[in-house]
């Protein structure tokens, strides 16, 4: 359902701007009017995206988009729009999916087709049509919120002792970060480090430019108002605290210190600045809908109005505001890549008739290209993968075309049935080999059971992005295996090779076969020396 975000939207980018010279526009962007009924409908946002260590070079974000468009409306004259993709993409277009104008440079065709029956449908269950909100914001009477059944309140933790790294106040942290992830997926941290000045002036930045009128905004905002010092220093304030956290974070899962770093984080930072205009009636809308966030976590800033909401064992609950503080909220990737000891966190933000609101939301996400699947090191016989392992960008898609629904989404890519059926399959394949290996070498049936394939049975499941230059490297070098069989299932692209007297020899990729590889074990069992590791 749309949601009352009755702002604007601007894509923009953090251009190369120099610190000492008076720059061209460093925001780029576009702003969107709306006609609905008599009252013009500003449909605002702005994202920002960092690329750390290369301020210089900025993404190009994908413009091949604006051939799609038939009905254009007549727009200020703007620095060249911009797409980038963002994890509120999504929630935007389904709030504007009525006003047809809405943007002229998002995919509109394509987002129009995906989110039209969701639309048609809410429209038909709604029928506000005299509320004094437009009828297509308003949500249906079950989803509207209701009064809060819980005020148990989301855990502060104070950051103030982090750094010494070792001893019970480090410990601490860790270990209430860590609760906290496990039940809420969300907390907030205070004595973060982030510079109160920047948080401050930041906020301001985005006040500032959201009460200039609109067409002051789309012809003098990237001047005037991106402040690029204050964007940047805020934007290296976000990274530093990204680090920390991640540091706190794998320390609690006990995983290695850096693993959220490197492509588990790889996509550039995008800040997203939300303007929350007041609402004629609260009761009826909200300024965001439910969503779980897309990426690992995201970190929001609100300014002096709450109105963060967050879903706990099926309660509402609301993040109480805290001076300074900022909320840390973990996406779905967190719950992917901590095999479901870190939940990510079902959330919304209402509205109020007073008074506008801002909050500034900093999203990590993975790389496009990068595999997330659950941290090898978190799973054992006890604890087999919850999840498969997938493409960012796949679940991506996934995400935008199940509108940031986390029960759709988590069983899109939850694995059990087919991690379970997988293991009974091979379970199954195995002893009927091992009967026909030990028939053949006149043993016992049984011989090869019992503590001779004792260990938990262990499937890894391997994958190997194109390599730029293969005559260079290998996939997997030169290996024998350890133990006693290995069956291996590969995919449709070939590329297992054997040593055979002294020669590389390529496995053909046979359809539907499965390939048995003897082990170590297998020759080491002084079998007659029938049988050959390869
Ligand atoms: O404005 C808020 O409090 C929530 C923002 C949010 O959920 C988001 O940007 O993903
Ligand atoms: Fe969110």
């Amino acid at each position: 359902m749309i949601g009352w975000l009755l702002t604007g939207v601007m894509v923009g980018r953090l251009a190369g701007e120099k610190r000492s010279v008076r720059t061209p526009p460093c925001v780029a962007g576009h702003v969107h009017k709306i006609n609905y009924n008599s009252s013009q409908l500003k449909i605002e946002s702005v994202y920002l995206c960092f690329k750390f260590n290369e301020f210089d070079k900025v993404t190009e974000p994908s413009t091949d988009i604006e051939g799609e468009v038939e009905e254009a409306t007549p727009e200020p004259t703007l620095p060249t729009p911009l797409h980038l993709e963002s994890p509120l993409d999504h929630l935007v277009h389904r709030r504007n999916q009525n006003e047809v104008r809405f943007s002229a440079y998002f995919r509109r065709k394509q987002k129009e087709s995906m989110f039209s029956a969701y639309f048609k449908r809410k429209q038909k269950e709604s029928g506000f049509s005299t509320s004094p909100v437009p009828e297509n914001y308003v949500f249906t009477p079950e989803e509207r919120q209701k009064k809060l059944a819980s005020n148990k309140s989301i855990p502060v933790i104070d950051l103030a002792s982090a750094n010494t790294y070792i001893g019970l106040g480090h410990d601490d942290i860790v270990k209430q970060i860590f609760e906290a992830g496990k039940e809420f997926g969300i907390f907030q941290i205070v004595n973060h480090g982030v510079n109160n000045e920047v948080m401050s002036e930041m906020l301001e930045v985005v006040k500032e430019f959201f009460n200039m009128p609109l067409e002051a905004r789309a012809i003098h905002y990237s001047e005037d108002l991106c402040k690029p010092e204050t964007v940047e220093r805020y934007a290296v304030e976000m990274k530093g605290l990204t680090e920390k956290i991640f540091g706190l974070i794998t320390e609690g899962l006990g995983l290695e210190y850096d693993y959220l770093n490197g492509g588990l984080s790889g996509q550039p930072m995008v800040s997203h600045m939300n303007y929350f205009p007041p609402c004629p009636d609260p009761s009826l809308t909200f300024d965001l809908a439910k969503h779980c966030d897309s990426g690992l976590v995201t970190l929001l800033l609100q300014g002096d109005v709450s109105g963060l909401q967050i879903l706990c064992k099926g309660e509402w609950r609301a993040v109480d505001l805290v001076p300074n503080a900022i909320i840390v909220i973990y996406g779905h990737q967190m719950e992917f890549v901590s095999n479901g000891q870190l939940k990510s966190v079902e959330h919304r933000a209402i509205t109020n008739d007073m008074q506008s609101r801002i909050s500034i939301a900093t999203f990590i996400q993975p790389a496009k290209d990068c595999l997330v699947a659950p941290a090898k090191k978190l799973l054992d016989e006890k604890n087999p993968p919850l999840y498969k392992s997938f493409l960012f960008d796949d679940y991506f898609t996934n995400y935008v075309a199940n509108l940031g629904d986390k029960q759709k989404l988590t069983e899109h890519f939850q694995n059990k049935e087919t991690i379970e059926r997988y293991a009974v399959e091979m379970k199954g394949l195995t002893e009927k080999i091992f009967g026909l290996i030990t028939e053949g070498l006149g043993l016992e049936y049984d011989y090869l059971n019992g503590g001779l394939s004792g260990e938990p049975m262990v499937s890894h499941v391997n994958y190997y992005p194109p390599c730029p230059d293969p005559s260079l490297t290998l996939g997997l070098a030169k290996h024998c295996d350890p133990g006693l069989v290995t069956l291996l299932l590969q995919g449709d692209v070939s590329g297992l090779q054997i040593l055979c007297n002294g020669e590389w020899r390529a496995v053909d990729p046979v359809p539907n076969a499965i390939i048995v590889i003897y082990g170590h074990q297998m020759e080491c069992m002084r079998l007659n020396k029938k049988f050959k590791m390869v």
